[in-house]
């Protein structure tokens, strides 16, 4: 037989012995199974599942080792110390055994959550640990975490500066782990902004799958980019607040838990805060976050309470004795903003060349006014009154702050008309959820694209309830925002902390700062004329108020002919009168 023939042979056999094994591997997993078939597919089976439980205790394991790395590392190294001491000393018995026994007493608690992994692989998938642990693990692996992957993605968002020798420089990527979240250190490199990176943030954050980030400057050329895994944030109830525990503490309230899981503490001190929500998104809990948590403050006298509550006062009503001042019509509410200008006023005649902050003390407390719903002021109330709440208020946000007098107001709908002219004037804000992009562009402006509010979603329940009330974007002065819940406070809880720090009886509040121009004064008076004597002899310095000694307008004709056209001081009286019967700790009287 020549070569060629042989060849030819030996390629036939082949051919045959495969096309026979591919026919015997086909009717064994894919055709008719014989024998052979059964035995392979039973053994296949075996095997996915040992590999498969094999596999979760492995993933869950490593994901606490990556987890606690310094823990995890620290154990294995006395395992391997200890190993090398027992080969060095000759040990007569196993090496291994020891040294085993004490790397997994270091790893244990990783080797129970590798354990319950494998067994019930199903609950530990929905377990919330997996999102702490595996997750963490597996977007925290070097490889997609690590210098390299970071450099891919940082080229892949943009962030690349080309080099002239052609190569491209992605800013330098440190990786931490906070609770729920992966904290990436960016430095900005030769040639890049900060503004670059904060225009990227989006891409990065999408690249890792992260439910929504933020950005903390660190230091000049080096941000914070906080990705985070967890797109939740679990609901919790408010408890009684704790005893007033000195100045320091006034201004300040723990108002919920941050997206990384820490306490939110809210500045209400020198800062006046806008609340804005959709119906039932839970604008009560800050309210209450600020009300109840300064309550023992109140208590104490280092802070004072004033209330606007157009809605029939059913919010401030439930925590009446914490307040002195309240207001439920808005005639009322101009009284309350125009003696808060008024001691503002005087504040400023007192503090000014002596001091350029306030510092409360019981003589001299924060005045914090709440107000439930601006658009029932600012928007739906007579025009007289609309016009001039929104002066006096926008008095107050101006100049308030440092003279320790700040603002908390509520408000569904952030539109124009709702907001009046003071829009621009909250220097932190409270975006709750909102309805459309276009609220929230309207409430955050510049910071919007961090705090999509609009996108945190209804889910309302059964009871009509929506189960992320209180969740809401904290955007502070400097324009950060970050994912909060704020605590829940119940009507029972209210009431029990009214009941323990109750205002105390206020007998120092001045009249109201009189009508400022001519026309509002004419439209007080109920769109009479004044006489000459009962408009300030010159509005607009009384409106700057040299007040401490600038007495109240007096008007010869009765306000009485036309209830609109009360006094401000009667209609103080009437408001706290209508509203303290059952509250005798809270101020009963106003001077005229
Ligand atoms: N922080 C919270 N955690 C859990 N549930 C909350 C929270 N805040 C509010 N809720 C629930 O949502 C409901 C509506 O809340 P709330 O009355 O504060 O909304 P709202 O924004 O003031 O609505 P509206 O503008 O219609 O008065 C509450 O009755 C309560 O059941």
């Amino acid at each position: 037989m020549n070569p060629l023939d042989k060849a030819r042979e030996f390629r036939a056999t082949v051919n045959t012995t495969v096309a026979r094994a591919r026919a015997r591997t086909h009717a064994a997993t894919l055709g008719r199974p014989g024998v052979l078939g059964v035995v392979l597919r039973a053994l296949v089976a075996v095997l996915g599942f040992v590999l498969g439980r094999s596999w979760m205790l492995v993933q869950a394991t490593f994901a606490w080792a990556g987890r606690h790395l310094p823990l995890s590392v620290f154990g294995l190294v006395v395992a391997g110390l200890l190993w090398l001491g027992l080969e060095a000393s000759g040990w007569p018995g196993s090496t291994l055994t020891g040294p085993v026994i004490v790397w997994a007493l270091f790893w244990s608690p990783g080797l129970a959550l590798g354990l319950w992994a494998a067994m019930f692989p199903g609950s530990y998938r929905r377990s919330r640990l997996r999102v702490w642990y595996v997750r963490r693990w597996l977007t925290g692996t070097p490889a997609r975490w690590g210098r390299k992957g970071s450099e891919a993605v940082g080229t892949a968002a943009g962030l690349g500066v080309r080099q002239p020798d052609g190569g491209v420089l992605v800013p330098g990527i440190k990786v931490r782990f906070a609770p729920g979240a992966a904290v990436l250190r960016l430095n900005v490199v030769v040639g890049q902004t900060v503004d670059d990176i904060v225009r990227n943030a989006p891409r990065i954050a999408t690249a890792y799958g992260a439910h929504g980030h933020e950005l903390r400057p660190v230091k000049p050329g080096v941000v914070d980019l906080v990705l985070f895994l967890i797109a939740r944030l679990a609901p919790r109830t408010a408890v009684m607040p704790a005893e007033f525990s000195g100045a320091a503490s006034v201004g300040v309230v723990p108002a919920g838990t941050r997206r990384d899981g820490r306490r939110l503490d809210l500045v209400v001190r020198g800062r006046h805060t806008l609340v804005v929500g959709a119906t039932g998104a839970g604008k009560g809990s800050v309210l209450w976050s600020v009300a109840g948590n300064l309550a023992p403050a109140v208590h104490a006298g280092y802070v004072r309470l004033w209330g606007v509550d157009l809605k029939q006062g059913i919010e401030v009503e439930t925590g009446r004795a914490l307040f002195g001042q309240v207001a439920y019509t808005a005639e009322q509410a101009v009284t309350v903003l125009g003696t808060l200008v008024r001691i503002m006023n005087e504040r400023g005649a007192e503090m000014r060349g002596v001091s350029r902050n306030h510092d409360a003390t019981p003589d001299a407390p924060l005045h914090v006014l709440v107000i439930d719903e601006l658009a029932d002021l600012m928007a739906y109330s007579e025009f007289e009154h609309k016009r001039e709440a929104e002066r006096l208020l926008s008095k107050l946000l101006t100049q308030g702050r440092a003279l320790g007098v700040v603002v908390l107001g509520c408000v569904q709908n952030p539109r124009q008309e709702a907001l009046g002219g003071t829009r621009g004037l909250w220097p932190q804000k409270i975006a709750l959820r909102l309805d459309s992009e276009t609220e929230t562009d309207m409430v955050l402006g510049t910071a919007a694209p961090l705090a999509p509010a609009h996108d945190i979603p209804a889910d309302i329940q059964p009871g009509g309830v929506s189960a992320t009330a209180g969740t809401a974007y904290l955007v502070t002065e400097d324009g950060t925002p970050t994912l909060c819940r704020f605590d829940y406070w119940p009507d029972h809880l209210i009431h029990a902390v009214a009941a323990r720090y109750p205002a105390p009886a206020y007998t120092d509040t001045p009249a109201p700062a009189p009508v400022a121009d001519a026309a509002s004064a004419w439209l007080a008076a109920g769109g009479h004329t004044p006489a000459l004597d009962e408009t300030p002899a010159n509005p607009r310095q009384d409106e700057d108020n040299e007040p401490s000694t600038a007495p109240a307008p007096r008007r010869k004709r009765s306000s009485r002919k036309n209830p609109r056209n009360r006094r401000p001081a009667d209609a103080t009286a009437q408001a706290v009168d209508g509203s303290t019967g059952n509250t005798p700790t809270t101020e009963q009287e106003t001077s005229s």
